[in-house]
């Protein structure tokens, strides 16, 4: 196999994360008394980082103030800290897929662009954490996805040079980072990508689930350096 790594996006990717988000988000909502947001709204908003879920959630005419976004994250913080794994559900092909690319002695690890105090907890009442030898989270780097920083961070942590590690994920943000960081990008069809479809045509590879990645990945050839 060409890849040496890879290295997995977190909510959409591996987890349906999104029941938890928009009930966290209901909350904080509730809280701060601003109107509320549906399901498909919040799924729409997921992808930059807690901060911009929050920021997009306030967001009707004008964006909220400083204090106000302050006050509606420390409010989402502490509700989603409750919630967080309660209604997460993994995707099919998940684990069959990251038991194949573990039985094939791959390094994995996920780059998310959830925040640290999150992400840690969800895969471990996942019971996910222990294939995963490096995580990343949205706060570990000082740049998010769609910046290269977090699938580079990874990179140096495994020991890999990004052009033998593969990105999976299912945004455009996943993409854009793991093209920026001289990463191959396959994605995922079923998650959340800001609420529009992913273009096939930014990606190497539109893979149905995480088993079919790994196929796609055996017969994957590096022609440049050949
Ligand atoms: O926190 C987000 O906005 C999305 O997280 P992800 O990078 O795991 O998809
Ligand atoms: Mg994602």
């Amino acid at each position: 196999m060409h890849f040496q790594s890879v290295t997995f996006d977190l909510d959409g990717t591996l987890l349906d994360t999104i029941a938890d988000l928009a009930e966290g988000c209901r909350l904080m909502l509730e809280e701060v008394g601003a109107p509320p947001r549906s399901q498909a709204e919040v799924h729409s908003f997921v992808g930059k980082g807690m901060a911009v879920l929050v920021e997009r959630c306030l967001t009707h005419a004008q964006p909220p103030t400083a204090d106000q976004l302050h006050a509606a994250i420390e409010s989402f913080k502490r509700h989603y800290a409750v919630i967080n794994g309660r209604s997460a559900q993994i995707y099919p092909g998940v684990l069959e897929g990251l038991q194949a690319w573990q039985a094939s002695g791959l390094k994995m690890g996920v780059v998310t662009n959830k925040p640290g105090m999150f992400t840690e907890t969800l895969l471990d009442r996942m019971g996910m954490t222990d294939y995963f030898d490096v995580i990343v989270s949205g706060d570990t780097t000082a740049h998010k996805k769609p910046h290269p920083e977090p699938i580079l961070h990874a990179c140096r942590i495994l020991g890999v040079r990004p052009d033998r590690n593969l990105h999976i994920g299912d945004s455009k943000n996943d993409i854009h980072a793991a093209h920026a960081a001289g990463c191959l990008a396959y994605a995922v069809p079923y998650g959340y990508n800001e609420g529009e479809p992913v273009d096939s045509a930014d990606c190497d590879a539109l893979v149905s689930d995480l088993l079919v990645a790994y196929q796609q990945a055996l017969t994957f050839k590096d022609l440049k350096n050949k």
